[in-house]
This record gives structure tokens, sequence and C-alpha cells, in this order.
């Protein structure tokens, strides 16, 4: 087994595998192996500095996930995130839990969390071999810290986050005019102000063919954009295949949500995707997530009209009383 550094910073339910203390991981109940995963570069990539809608419209509805390069944001930007992401993690678990007060939150075991980022109770569900920081943009100038390292995280995160709204709402845009949605009605199925970051890591894991760093999900947003670094883990699912997302340097990964699929009318795909554990590395990723305006209501052929508030009560019902999220199928209608 190869040896974890710091296992001070790990949640203690990730420690017991390298000191042999048992808790309860919920591991038991699904042995199920996982299943091998292909590596594949087909994954579209798109130009930034020369969007060719035809095949942005191909990446929506052939594979709901694309790679962007020419994106505009600072290399030294990217990079100096997921040094102060590292630097951060290898805090004391107990020191996270003092340091990440509202309105960021620190979380760990699950990805499920409640508006206002605690984690939702894990229920039934197996335990993900992740821990993260959750950061609301809109709030995040209301953070006040001393810790130097946090003063500096809240700055590269406002840099960050301001390029990531413009990237988002400009692709949305795209898309929007792929769809000839209604221009009024589409300003209103994105809003920078409900952007949130969510910085994980995934600890090392000597059950990696036992445990995932996150189980398989759809992301409940508009659009989510994932800057990963070089150890691989996510895998995406494409025409019943799993396939691996090669982490290449640099490049930025969109991946269409719930919401996009709805507001498509089911011809963009929410795509399924998951991260798989790893015994030798720990990974690190940064995520953002982008939603439709408060009150929009969402317009569709397909799922009587909803808002993203009503999507999530839904969500966090479905957690809480089945342990797993049902996702649109709730509001699908019959036909
Ligand atoms: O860390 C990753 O690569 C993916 C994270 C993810 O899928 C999520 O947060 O929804
Ligand atoms: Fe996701």
């Amino acid at each position: 087994m190869s040896e974890v550094r710091n296992l001070k910073s790990y949640p203690p339910v990730f420690r017991q595998q390298y000191t042999g203390i048992q808790q309860n991981t919920g591991l038991d109940d699904t042995p199920t192996q996982i299943q091998e995963a292909v590596d594949d570069d087909a994954i579209p990539v798109l130009d930034f500095q020369c969007l060719n809608l035809g095949k942005l419209r191909e990446a929506c509805e052939d594979w709901g996930f694309f790679r962007l390069v020419n994106h505009g944001v600072p290399l030294t930007l990217m990079s100096q995130l997921r040094d102060h992401a590292r630097n951060l993690f290898s805090h004391t678990f107990e020191s996270k839990q003092e340091l990440f007060t509202k309105p960021l939150s620190y979380f760990w075991g699950t990805t499920a969390l409640t508006p206002t980022g605690a984690a939702l109770s894990i229920g039934s569900q197996n335990i993900n071999w992740v821990e993260g920081f959750n950061i609301p943009l809109s709030q995040l100038s209301q953070f006040q810290n001393e810790n130097e390292t946090l003063v500096s995280f809240r700055i590269l995160l406002e840099e960050y986050g301001s390029h990531l709204a413009r990237l988002a709402t400009a692709i949305f845009g795209a898309m929007a005019e792929n769809l000839h949605l209604d221009p009024e009605l589409s300003k209103t199925y994105i809003s920078e102000s409900t952007g949130f970051v969510r910085v994980y890591r995934y600890p090392q894991c000597s059950m990696e063919n036992e445990a995932w760093g996150i189980n398989v999900h759809t992301d409940s947003s508009v659009l989510s954009v994932l800057n990963q670094d070089q150890v691989a883990g996510l895998q995406v699912l494409k025409d019943d295949n799993w396939l691996q997302v090669k982490p290449i340097p640099d490049t930025l990964i969109f991946n269409l949500g719930d919401m996009m699929q709805a507001i498509s009318d089911d011809k963009y795909k929410s795509v399924k995707h998951r991260v798989k554990s790893n015994k030798e590395k720990e990974r690190f990723s940064i995520c953002y997530f982008v939603f439709p305006a408060e009150g929009s209501v969402i317009q569709s052929s397909k799922y009587r009209p909803f808002t993203y508030s009503d999507f999530q009560a839904q969500v966090q019902q479905d957690v809480k009383t089945l342990g797993f999220k049902v996702g649109l199928e709730r509001f699908r209608v019959a036909g």
C-alpha cells in the first residue's frame, strides 16, 4: 500500500484503511466491482477563439461534454489556484473545519449538500472518497479571515469566478443560438450570481475497486466547468461505455447539466459521469457550476414548468428519503 504522508489532514473516515481502526463506510453493502473504463481521445475539442457552432451543436447532442481550448483563463491563475488548494487541504482535518466558515464550507464523504453548503446526511448511500470546499461566488466578498493563504485563495477565486462566468455565459449564448431559444427567456436561464466553485481533493484510497471518488451522477446545473490536475479519474458515459477523460494540461472540460437538458427539450444531454478513486495518488479538481436566475421558470415540452429551486428542493428530499437523486424524471410530463 502506498504511504500517505499527511494522514492527519484526512477526515477520520478515510484514515481507517491506514490505521486499521474500523468505522462504518457503508461499503460492505455493495461490494460491486468497478467496471473498467477505456481511455479515449475522441472527446470533442472546441476552440473558444473561433467557436464553431456546428461542432458545438454536435458535442451537445452526442456527448453533453467537451473540452475547451484557448479559453483565455490565465494559466498562472489556474496553477496558483491548484497550489493553494493543495496547501489548504494539507491542513489538519480539524483546522479545515474551523477555517471554512460561512459563507464557505468544508465537506467530505458526499457531494450532496444543502443550499447553505452543509453535507446532506449520507443515508444508505456509500461514502464517496472526496473532501471539498464549497464557495458561493456572489457571497465571497463577505468572507473575512486573517489566514494569509485563505485571503489570497479568496482573491484568486474571485478572479477565477469572473473568468468562468464570462466563458459559461458566452458558451450558453452560443447554445441558445443553436437551439433558437427566445432571447429574452434564455437570458434568465443562466445567471452569473448563482455561480459557485467546488474545490475537491480525492484522498488516496486503498480500496480503489470498491469506493468511488464520486459515484455516477448527472449535475443539476445548466453548465459545469471542470479544471482537473494530472491525475486521471474522471469517467464519462458515452453510448453505454465508460470513457476515461484524459487529463490534458490547461484545457477546461464543459459538462452539460440537468437544467440544460430541460431547456433544450432533451435535445442535449445531461451527461452521466463519475470519478474513480486512486490508491497511489491524491487528485485535485476545481469545478464551477452555474444555474438559472432565481424564479426563472423553465419552459419545456418534455417537463412541467419548474424553477431551479423546485428542482433543488426535490433533489434534497429524494436524497434524504431515498438516498439518491431521481432528478429530471420527477418533472417529466407523461406521454
Ligand atoms: O472532480 C471531478 O473530476 C468531477 C466532479 C464532479 O463531477 C462534480 O462535482 O459534480
Ligand atoms: Fe459532476
